[in-house]
């Protein structure tokens, strides 16, 4: 399998499937403007190459066109209108067969329940063969999916999450025994440019999905209550919704960039006596630490049933 401008096929191009796409087509209008260097945490540059054969090879590996399918006619025109001219839209069994057989790369963005039956359906196996197929589906095993397609089709797992949307997604990618260091690179390149991007071991991913790919869920919860406190205080809703997003924001960048324990970040605000230890001892006096954590283990529980035949 040799990936050249490849066309990318999303299967499922719902609330992920458009993320993904929306977030490329968006990385590739500003990376004509201005060169973005992709925030990558795994090194999977040949050795061998130098930097500007490896930059070329980047160029040749980045997306010719997008081919998005649905299941639904209706999804199909909505599709249109939100996507643009630059998509192609398909629906129903045979758009996915057209839009699997045109593509070089599939996107599976379905729902893990449909993962095996849309796999399976006529003429989706032959139009597999020798293609990267990249799944998004919580729960569904690297081993399901080679089970699923052809022994050429190249699997590899991700977990993404909705930011990637607006290109601050976290993505973790986990690659089958068969994957070629090409397939991985495009893979890596898509995410990197959609976020960050991680290459793990499969064992991880279902806590992964908890802790990223649901994660900007619970998030959101948390950033609402604290609104709803500024707003018990008497603030706007609009204010406190904005300070608590920038605080959340500020807040992560400090351990993203300069790599500070969140426990020191804490200290580093806590006066004695003052009013943060005051907040800080009613959080614990709600447990809030041992309920996030378990809302962690609980999500990644329930997403290693996901890919499962349900009795
Ligand atoms: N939502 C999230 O935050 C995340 C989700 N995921 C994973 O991503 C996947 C998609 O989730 P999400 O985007 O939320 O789901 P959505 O329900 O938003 O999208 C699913 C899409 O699949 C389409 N579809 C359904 N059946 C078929 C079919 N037979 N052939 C082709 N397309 C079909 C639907 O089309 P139609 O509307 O026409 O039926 C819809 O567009 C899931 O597997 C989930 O586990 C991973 C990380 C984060
Ligand atoms: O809730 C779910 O099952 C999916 C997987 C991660 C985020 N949403």
């Amino acid at each position: 399998m040799s990936l050249n401008k490849p066309t990318i096929c999303v299967l499922g191009c719902g609330t992920m499937g458009i993320a993904i796409i929306r977030g490329t087509l968006d990385s590739m209008t500003a990376s004509t403007s201005v060169q973005s260097s992709p925030k990558i945490s795994h090194a999977t540059t040949a050795t061998s190459t130098t930097a500007v054969e490896s930059e070329k090879e980047d160029d040749l590996l980045r997306p010719a066109g997008f081919i998005a399918c649905v299941s639904q006619q209706e999804s199909a025109a909505k599709l249109k209108k939100t996507l643009g001219d630059l998509v192609k839209v398909l629906h129903g069994i045979a758009g996915n067969v057209q839009g699997v057989s045109e593509a070089d790369v599939i996107f599976l963005c379905t729902k893990p329940q449909v993962a095996k039956a849309v796999l399976s359906a006529p003429g989706i196996q032959e139009a597999l063969k020798d293609k990267l197929l990249v799944s998004i589906c919580a729960g569904v095993t690297i081993e399901q999916l080679q089970a699923w397609t052809t022994p050429t089709t190249t699997v590899i797992r991700a977990m993404p999450n909705t930011p990637c949307k607006i290109r601050e997604g976290m993505t973790v990618l986990s690659c089958g025994p068969n994957t070629d260091e090409q397939s991985m690179r495009f893979t890596s390149n898509i995410f990197s440019t959609l976020g960050r991007c991680r290459i793990l071991d499969e064992k991880h991913l279902d806590a992964v999905t908890a802790l990223a790919g649901s994660g900007p869920a619970f998030a959101c919860v948390m950033l609402e209550a604290l609104a709803d406190g500024g707003v018990m205080m008497g603030l706007p809703r609009d204010v406190a919704t904005e300070l608590a997003a920038q605080v959340l924001q500020g807040a992560a960048r400090m351990v993203l960039t300069t790599g500070a324990h969140p426990a020191a970040i804490k200290d580093s605000v806590t006066t004695p006596g003052g009013c943060t230890i005051a907040g800080l001892l009613t959080m614990e006096d709600g447990k809030i630490r041992s309920t996030l954590a378990r809302t962690i283990q609980e999500a990644a529980t329930v997403a290693s049933t996901l890919g499962r035949d349900k009795k």
